[in-house]
């Protein structure tokens, strides 16, 4: 997921399905070396993203805003118009996970070869890939099967529950205690202190979860709270007209729904965000499923919170160690790109019902191809006695 440079906002976009691909992409950002130096120096984290003053409706259009709002989140199948998915489309899909991203699924006998011996770190989102998209987001339910067969993978892998959402609504969600929760797409990390959470390097606060039980909370962006409040009040103000936008508070980020707003007003929700956040050159936007998400502009995302406890469970540079990320978003495009460059080599998963690109090394159709996938971790971890 890069910044879209050349406009007048730091537009976070990234590649949309493979037939709309049109948008440029540059990355710009402080390199980051690791997690430890990055935040032992907490103002590296700050990225320095210029933005120009101009505040017109033609400057969103023009900025390429609209043009990813349309082509985010593409219906699950491409339907022709008598609504049957056509004999084309199947074929496409059929190639897509053959020549480029194999199913996880039918590739799973190979991915455990290159687990045998190793210990298996589980990373998993939560939007549209434990739980299926819908359109109140509410309303995202996990099913009964879906906890139960993240509560028994989590029996036999660390298992960490990585989303963009406010990480005490994803734990709401997912009301499982024995997993790590990273929300606020990794801005917001707990574990239990009793556990092995444990960065010699970095800041942490010892803080008391809704049972009473004491843990640790990563936050590096804490000192951003203040305005993502301010941020988060507007809008709702400034959108407040607008039928069907929902905006929603996931503590370190905003997001702004726009999924259930005709389409003729998605400009109007985009100006409307625009004009919020232009006084703030410390907040970018980035683009995810009919959202727009409004977020500091630090050096952290789900790829950093993946190395990030991986660091702090000791798992990580281990050759011993076999990281495996599922996930279906742009936002989960870090932390693919995080296990296929990083030294912490792993697996991304992308979760996905049509072709697009993306740095993950194979894929899953929907949430319940996951589910399975889940499934068979732990018959072949039980198998292996
Ligand atoms: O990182 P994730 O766990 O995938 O969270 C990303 C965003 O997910 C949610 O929005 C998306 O799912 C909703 C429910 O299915 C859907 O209505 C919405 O259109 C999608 O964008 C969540 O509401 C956002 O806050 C998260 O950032």
């Amino acid at each position: 997921m890069d910044i879209k440079s050349g406009h007048s906002s730091p537009v976070m976009t990234d590649s949309p399905p493979i037939s709309s691909s049109r948008l440029t992409i540059r990355q710009n950002r402080i390199p980051y070396s690791s997690a430890a130096t990055a935040l032992s120096q907490n103002n590296n984290l700050l990225l320095t993203v210029p933005r120009k003053k101009t505040g017109i409706l033609d400057d969103v259009k023009s900025n390429g805003w609209l043009d990813a709002m349309k082509s985010s989140s593409p219906p699950p199948t491409i339907l022709n118009k008598d609504n049957i998915s056509s004999d084309a489309t199947d074929m496409t899909y059929r190639e897509w996970t053959q020549l480029k991203y194999p199913s996880a699924l039918t590739s799973f006998e190979k991915i455990m070869s290159f687990a045998k011996g190793k210990r298996i770190a589980l990373f998993l989102d939560y939007d549209g890939t434990l739980s299926p998209i819908v359109e109140e987001p509410d309303c995202a339910y996990m099913s009964d099967a879906m906890r139960s067969a993240v509560q028994n993978v989590a029996k036999y892998f660390p298992t960490a529950i990585i989303s963009g959402r406010s990480r005490d609504k994803v734990y709401e969600f997912v009301r499982l205690s024995e997993l790590y929760y990273a929300g606020s797409h990794g801005m917001d990390i707990m574990s239990s202190a009793g556990e092995t959470l444990n960065h010699k390097h970095l800041s942490r606060t010892l803080s008391i979860n809704e049972k009473g039980k004491d843990v640790n909370l990563f936050q590096p962006a804490s000192e951003f709270l203040p305005m993502i409040d301010k941020v988060l009040c507007s809008l709702v103000e400034s959108t407040k007209d607008i039928e069907g936008v929902k905006v929603e508070d996931n503590k370190f980020c905003v997001s702004v729904h726009y999924r259930n707003v005709e389409e003729k007003n998605w400009a109007l929700v985009a100006q409307c965000v625009d004009n919020v956040i232009r006084p703030y050159p410390k907040l970018r936007l980035t683009h995810g499923r009919k959202v727009l998400e409004i977020r500091p502009v630090i050096d952290w995302d789900k790829g950093k919170a993946v190395t990030f406890l991986l660091e702090s469970l000791g798992l990580n540079n281990c050759e011993d160690v076999l990281p495996i990320y599922v996930g279906d978003d742009r936002t989960d495009e870090d932390a693919f790109k995080v296990l296929r460059d990083g030294p912490n080599h792993g697996y991304g998963i992308l979760v996905s019902a049509v072709p697009k690109e993306s740095n993950a090394f194979y894929s899953l159709r929907d949430p319940s191809e996951v589910m399975e996938f889940l499934k068979s971790l732990v018959t072949w971890k039980r198998s292996m006695g």
